[in-house]
Formats: C-alpha cells, sequence, structure tokens
C-alpha cells in the first residue's frame, strides 16, 4: 500500500529546499506519496532582534511541532543546528541524514580571506559562536549582527553594509550559491555548531512506524557524529545564547570530537577547547564522547550561566 505522507516545513528557501530534498528521497526509497505544508514559525517572523534575546533556536521548530501534534503533518525537517538539544516529551528526531559540507564559509564580494580584512572594518555573522571565534583571530575588526533568511543576508552584503560575512556553506550549497563562497574556514579555525550541515526528520514518538520505515534515509555515521557533537551542548545546558561549537569527524572507527567554548570578557574574546577521541558502535557511545568533552570544558572552568 502506498505510505502518504505530508512534511511541515519553514517557508524559507532554504527551508523548502531541504522538505523538498526530503520528498524526493521518501518518494523513491519507500515510494510514497508526499506532500508539503509550509508554516510560518515565530523564528521566521523575529528578524529584528538576536535569536539569543529572544528565546533562541526553538523558534524554528515549535510551529512545526504543533502541526505534528494536532495531525496535520506526518514529518518536520530542520537544520539539525536548529533542533534543541532535548526534544519536548512526545517528539523523536527519527533520522539523521547524510551531512554536507560542515564548514562556515567566508563570503566578499572584494576581500578573498579573513587575513586580507583591514583593521576596523565591518564583518556580519548571525551567531555568538561565529562572532568570539573571529574576534579571537581579528580582534581588531567590527563583528556585527546579521539576521534574515540567506537571501536578505546576502543582499545586506552586496548593499554595502558588510565587508564580509560568515555563513554555513551547506546553506549555500543548497540555494545553488555555493559561487559566493569566496572561502571556507578550515574546521579548525572556526569550528561548526553542533549538527551544522545535517538534516534532521522530526516525527511524533507515538509513530514507530513511520519510524522505522523512515530508516533508510538514516546515516548513522552522520547521526553518532552529531550526536556526540548535541550531547557536549545538551551537558552544557547548551542554547543558542551560549557560544559553544561542537564539531566530530571520524578516522576509521574512531570517532574524533572538538569543542570551543568562547566569551567576550572585558579584557577581550577568549576561547576554550577540549578534544576526545573513542571507538564509537552507537548512539550512547557517541553521546558518552560528547559528555566527555563537556566535563574537560566544565574542568577548565568555562563560564557557564
Ligand atoms: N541558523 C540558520 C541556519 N540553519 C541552517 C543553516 C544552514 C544549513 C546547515 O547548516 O545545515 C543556517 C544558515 C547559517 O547558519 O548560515
Amino acid at each position: 500500500m502506498t505510505m502518504t505522507l505530508k512534511i511541515a516545513t519553514r517557508q524559507s528557501r532554504l527551508a523548502l529546499w531541504q522538505a523538498e530534498h526530503v520528498k524526493a528521497r521518501l518518494e523513491s526509497e519507500l515510494g510514497a506519496r508526499v506532500t508539503l505544508l509550509p508554516l510560518s514559525t515565530r523564528g521566521d517572523e523575529i528578524l529584528d532582534r538576536s535569536l539569543s534575546k529572544v528565546g533562541g533556536k526553538g523558534l524554528f521548530v515549535k510551529e512545526l511541532e504543533l502541526a505534528l501534534a494536532r495531525g496535520e503533518a506526518d514529518l518536520a525537517v530542520h537544520s539539525l543546528k536548529d533542533v534543541p538539544m532535548d526534544l519536548p516529551d512526545g517528539y523523536a528526531l527519527a533520522a539523521v541524514m547524510t551531512r554536507e559540507d560542515p564548514r562556515d564559509a567566508w563570503v566578499s564580494p572584494e576581500f578573498a580571506r579573513l587575513e586580507d580584512l583591514p583593521s576596523g572594518v565591518r564583518v556580519g555573522t548571525s551567531s555568538l559562536r561565529r562572532q568570539v571565534q573571529l574576534l579571537a583571530r581579528r580582534p581588531d575588526l567590527d563583528v556585527q549582527p546579521l539576521r534574515g533568511n540567506l537571501d536578505t543576508r546576502l543582499r545586506k552584503l552586496d548593499d554595502g553594509e558588510y565587508a564580509g560575512i560568515v555563513l554555513a556553506r551547506a546553506g549555500l550549497v543548497r540555494l545553488g550559491l555555493a559561487s559566493r563562497v569566496r572561502s571556507a574556514f578550515e574546521v579548525d579555525e572556526m569550528l561548526p555548531c553542533a549538527g551544522q550541515g545535517a538534516l534532521g526528520i522530526e516525527v511524533l514518538a507515538s509513530r514507530t512506524d513511520l519510524i522505522s520505515a523512515l530508516g533508510p534515509l538514516v546515516d548513522r555515521a552522520t547521526s553518532w557524529a552529531c550526536g556526540a557533537e548535541r550531547a557536549v551542548s545538551r551537558a552544557l545546558g547548551g542554547s543558542c545564547s551560549v557560544p559553544l561549537a561542537a564539531h566530530a569527524h571520524w578516522q576509521g572507527e574512531r570517532l574524533h570530537l572538538r569543542a570551543v567554548f568562547g566569551a567576550l570578557l572585558p579584557a577581550g574574546p577568549r576561547l576554550w577547547q577540549a578534544e576526545a577521541d573513542a571507538e564509537v558502535s552507537g548512539l550512547d557511545g557517541a553521546e558518552s564522547l560528547g559528555e566527555t568533552v563537556a566535563q574537560q570544558l566544565r574542568d577548565a572552568g568555562v563560564p557557564l550561566g
């Protein structure tokens, strides 16, 4: 029998691309019949204030979760990095799919690399994580908030408001804007946030039939790597008001995890780093690696809360 599925999605061009991507895979790999339910979320409506000040990333997923609860949709597709570390009761992360390039990108009409910028010019970025890592390398820059969807951010750059901006490379690639990337930051010079570049599919936890049907879309290597990254954030009470980066990569069977915590102190920007690796063969092992790294950061005295 043909499965009929409805996907709840935000309406930004990136969110719609991601929902269409999942739709195509559900159709080709599960033979499902799939439609989209585009919704507007509080996170999309509040564009004038920094997200960390208005309630964080959960704003992007709440409306989609309500559509699942009301039975108006079967699945919600999210950028994994926008998904809170702990889902509300009754919801499950049914699939984490193969990750794109997780790196941050440098976008600038004039300057090929961050190193080329003259002192004092304005650089735009939306997250505290990027802000502290930028300032740690270039304390002489004027790093300012930059909000809005990808098209809006690029327009602000083109209007000359910034000498350059920093964005997730994955989003630009998905929208066919890879040519705007002047260079990608290596992960050890600008550590990405947990889950960057990966898509997550959320469903009601009660839909066990659907969760097993989504099996073919799960990428276990990505899922465990992101599980380790997200565990660091969870252990440190992470929300997007915390400048925390976490990135894991595989070396054979071993998962290598690095995390960076930043703070803008009166004396200047300061970064704390921790890393560990372990042989990992399941989500539990990945999460305990994340907890180990979180504990190292705590022992190093990161200023939490
Ligand atoms: N915070 C917004 C957001 N959520 C997902 C992406 C890009 C795609 C991804 O990382 O999966 C972006 C844009 C950005 O951070 O530049």
